[in-house]
């Protein structure tokens, strides 16, 4: 059925088109009198009273619509054309809409601006209706953290949903994703340790419990509500939810029903009420909202934050993993660097473990004996790769097919894959590491599954899924025998063509057939005269007359009907067979995971074997010892060669530690032993931000068990890691840089350890120099003498040198420059010792101070160079 918008096959405007006028409208819905609604509208207003805070797109004819509000919201956010329907008695109301095959593109847009959208489709065909209301249904809810629709998802990244329970400082989070099945629980103590799990997980929604009014709401990033717990980012959005589900009453039974268990305990979660509400309460939304589609969980896993090194996110975002701090592109960030997997599993996995690197040495061993065996057996690694390029997205195709979204074509590519493993496994049969042995075994069940879907769907099948063409003769006596009738009729209606030409004399005379009329004959009006009696007349165009006969409409009805039964009796075996694959979901999960890790290894071999990263030994001491260590991205970004390695040394060594190091001579050190705290002085641009993160990177990309980019390394591992680089003004809160540099300070000194790694690059300058001379001095000395984190602290404060001779576990280093008569040259080389200048002052006159001021600034930098040794002043106080 076409409409008053069919002429829109393009809504969007192209100039703003003016503002229509409200007045003539109605735009709320429960402002209508129901009683003078026609039909339509007035089941739209019932479904709308159901889902009163999301977008409704509703099926009508060959578009969605939107009525009221929505249409309002829809033109406003999609920039497209606000207009206007009547709706019976009641008058006109407000109407937008999209051409219902662009729906999936639309609704994506809509919810990547953080709304919720219930798709209200037509669940039967016009023509069924025969003239009362088409049968129209809420086919799926989508939000932001529910989606499975492929072309909604990134496929280098999860879509978490996560739930969150607050109770004093307590606090419990669950999340999932939905398209892969991942479901996790954790609890803590520490309501910082919440916050920093959302950032890193960057969830696209997150569920709270709350007894505000409006439940059900959906807050938009930046959207905020007194509901919402101040400790919860605002970047996100929040879906306002009953406490009902997340009490502990509702929540466990929930739990224990949907993983069919009788305790808690093999969940690991008996134990942590408040890890097991958000998890209810994250089911609970689950079984509202996806109750069309539902979805497949994993087993549910618990872990705990500590468990893991913690990253802060101003840590993520200095260390530029997923995204650099200039323009957040991918492009330059480590993940980028690291980056060679060959699935999309692979790609995501790499992510998570960037994300979330490990503390426990047997992790990460493990790991590294993969890589290394990688690495080694050059073959093996490039079979591999080989065949992982041929393994789709195992994962989200299981995802589909479990929530009954999956069409033939997914379950094509599934099979693909799948029959992909048994040579998978016959690669590693003799593979020694760990993530390699888990490929060794294909559960037969997957291989028969592969076999079974290869046999009954064709190769190349259509998108839609009610349409036929899906399933391979000899699969079915029934469908072969239907078929086989829909191919004959179908042949008595081509022979049709020729009998009638015969029969009539018109060469011209053709047999078409459309969607109003079915099946006719088509004779061109100069020869209308020829038409045999029996013919009706049924249209007339400019140049040919159209008619039908008695026997063509009856064979029509056989065909139509036949081909009906077809289709449906197709769509059943295809959805026997999609519930087959739904079936063993967890199955193809647990080898997916497999895969993934795999790849993930072999893309890290890889990048080992071509930028000549060493394996790192691991130690649990507090030992950074790093030869000729370089910046895995900035390296990559330069031509080959042009990166100067250098060398780091960090944490005293603990007595008893070998010390095969030190024939590949480390850096040597002012003390026998490796100092806590470095003081890193150099030259503008002289490459002491580019030094302070490699280290951090390194220590990193050890503890997800990479190789890492250097000659050698030993490292102890880290708790966490902390970087303060230089900050900017954080207009959203207000704050001023100095402000937001003292705050990322204090958060540093406050939960550092000895275990610690400590990247802090420029303190106190947002002040003035003394004041900022003395929180340096101050942070540096309480660091080295209270925390002993092993730190390096990059400063212009030369005065900062000092306190190595102060401090025994303090040492100096330099970036080098060389002093030409009119420039410096950049030479990029952490030195022992302090450097004495910044040469600030050239770099004024280089970029063309006029001479005067440079005279002058001089003969200032003397004044004040003059009374600034604080050191002695400061020893004196002892
Ligand atoms: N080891 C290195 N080898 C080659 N090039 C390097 C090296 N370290 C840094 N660079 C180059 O030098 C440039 C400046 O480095 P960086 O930003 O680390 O300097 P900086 O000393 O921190 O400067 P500032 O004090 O002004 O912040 C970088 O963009 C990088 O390309």
């Amino acid at each position: 059925m076409r409409n008053s918008i069919a002429s829109m096959t393009a809504f969007h405007s192209e100039t703003p088109s003016p503002k229509p006028d409200a007045s003539t409208f109605i735009s709320d819905h429960q402002q209508v009198d129901r009683s003078k609604l026609s039909q339509m509208y007035l089941h739209y207003v019932e479904t709308k009273d159901k889902y009163p805070h999301a977008v409704l797109l509703y099926r009508v004819g060959d578009f969605f619509e939107c009525y009221f509000q929505d249409a309002v919201k829809l033109a406003q956010e999609l920039e497209l054309v606000l207009t206007s329907k009547q709706a019976g008695e009641q008058g006109r109301v407000a109407m937008s809409g999209v051409p219902h095959h662009a729906w999936e593109r639309y609704a994506t847009l809509l919810v990547e601006k953080g709304y919720a959208v219930v798709i209200c489709d037509q669940v039967e065909d016009a023509s069924e209706a025969a003239g009362r209301l088409v049968r129209r249904e809420v086919t799926r809810i989508l939000t932001p953290g529910t989606l499975l629709e492929e072309g909604m998802l990134k496929s280098s990244r999860n879509n978490y949903l996560a739930a969150v329970v607050i109770a004093a400082n307590h606090w419990g989070l669950a999340y999932a994703d939905i398209s892969t099945g991942e479901f996790l629980t954790t609890q803590g103590s520490d309501l910082e340790h919440l916050t920093q799990e959302l950032m890193r997980l960057q969830p696209s929604e997150v569920l709270v419990p709350t007894n505000a009014p409006d439940l059900g709401s959906l807050l938009r990033p930046g959207e905020t509500s007194p509901h919402l717990p101040q400790c919860l980012p605002p970047s996100f959005c929040y879906s306002l939810r009953s406490q009902v589900p997340f009490s502990q009453g509702e929540a466990r039974p929930r739990l224990l029903q949907k993983f069919k268990v009788r305790s808690l305990e093999g969940l690991g979660c008996d134990h942590l009420p408040l890890a097991v509400r958000a998890a209810g309460g994250l089911l609970e939304y689950l079984e509202d909202t996806q109750k069309e589609n539902p979805v497949t969980l994993q087993r549910l896993r618990t872990y705990t934050v500590t468990d893991y090194l913690i990253v802060d996110n101003q840590t993520r975002r200095n260390l530029e993993i997923t995204q650099t701090v200039r323009d957040g592109t991918f492009h330059g960030s480590l993940l980028w660097a690291l980056d060679r997997t060959n699935t999309a599993m692979g790609g995501r996995a790499l992510r998570r473990w960037l994300l979330q690197p490990l503390i426990d040495i047997k992790g990460i061993r493990a790991r590294l004996d993969t890589i290394e065996e990688l690495m080694e057996n050059t073959p093996l690694r490039q079979d591999l790769r080989q065949l992982l390029r041929q393994i789709y997205d195992l994962e989200r195709l299981t995802g589909r097919a479990g929530s009954g979204t999956a069409n033939a074509r997914d379950l094509v590519a599934l099979a693909d894959s799948l029959s992909r493993l048994p040579e998978l496994s016959s690669l590693v049969t003799e593979a020694r590491s760990p993530f390699l042995k888990a490929l060794q075994k294909v559960p037969t069940v997957l291989e028969e599954l592969a076999h079974k879907l290869h046999a009954h769907l064709v190769e190349s099948p259509p998108i839609l899924i009610k349409e036929g063409g899906l399933i391979r003769p000899s699969v079915n006596p029934l469908l072969d025998e239907r078929k086989a009738t829909v191919e004959a009729d179908q042949q008595w209606i081509a022979n049709l063509e020729v009998d009638e030409r015969a029969k009539t004399g018109i060469p011209s005379l053709k047999v078409g057939f459309n969607k109003t009329f079915g099946y006719y004959i088509s004779i061109s009006r100069s020869k209308a005269d020829q038409v045999p009696a029996n013919y009706i007349r049924k249209q007339t165009l400019t140049n040919e007359e159209r008619y039908i006969t008695p026997d063509l409409k009856e064979r029509e009805a056989r065909i139509l009907t036949a081909r009906d039964d077809l289709n449906q009796l197709e769509y059943e075996i295809f959805t026997a067979l999609r519930e087959e694959v739904a079936q063993e979901a967890e199955v193809i999960r647990n080898l997916s995971r497999a895969v993934a890790a795999a790849d993930v290894l072999c893309g890290l071999a890889e990048l080992a074997v071509h930028q000549g990263y060493c394996r790192p030994e691991m130690l649990s001491g507090r030992e950074i010892n790093i030869v000729d260590g370089r910046h895995p991205v900035v390296e990559q970004s330069l031509p080959a060669g042009f990166f100067v390695p250098n060398s780091t040394q960090l944490g005293s060594r603990e007595s008893g530690v070998g010390s095969s190091e030190e024939e590949i001579s480390p850096l040597p050190t002012p003390n026998s032993q490796f100092p806590d705290l470095i003081i890193l002085t150099g030259p503008n641009a002289s490459g002491k931000s580019c030094y302070l993160r490699q280290v951090g990177l390194i220590q990193l990309m050890a503890q997800i068990g990479s190789f890492v980019p250097a000659r050698f390394a030993r490292l102890g591992i880290c708790d966490r890691i902390f970087t303060r680089v230089g900050a900017v003004d954080d207009l959203a809160t207000g704050q001023s840089t100095f402000m937001v540099e003292m705050n990322e300070t204090a958060n540093i000194l406050n939960h550092a350890t000895s275990r610690s790694l400590v990247l802090l690059d420029e303190i106190g300058r947002g002040t003035a120099t003394f004041d900022g001379l003395s929180i340096a001095w101050a942070v540096a000395e309480y660091i080295a003498v209270d925390i002993r984190a092993r730190t390096i602290f990059a400063t212009h404060y030369h005065e900062l040198n000092e306190l190595a001779s102060i401090l025994p576990n303090v040492a100096n280093y330099q970036v080098t420059v060389k002093e030409l008569p009119d420039q410096i040259i950049f030479l990029h080389q952490v030195q022992p010792g302090g450097a004495d200048k910044s040469y600030g002052i050239e770099a004024g006159r280089l970029a063309g101070l006029p001479a005067v001021v440079i005279q002058r600034a001089k003969q200032v930098m003397g004044q004040i160079e003059k009374h600034s040794k604080i050191a002695m002043g400061l020893q004196n106080l002892d």
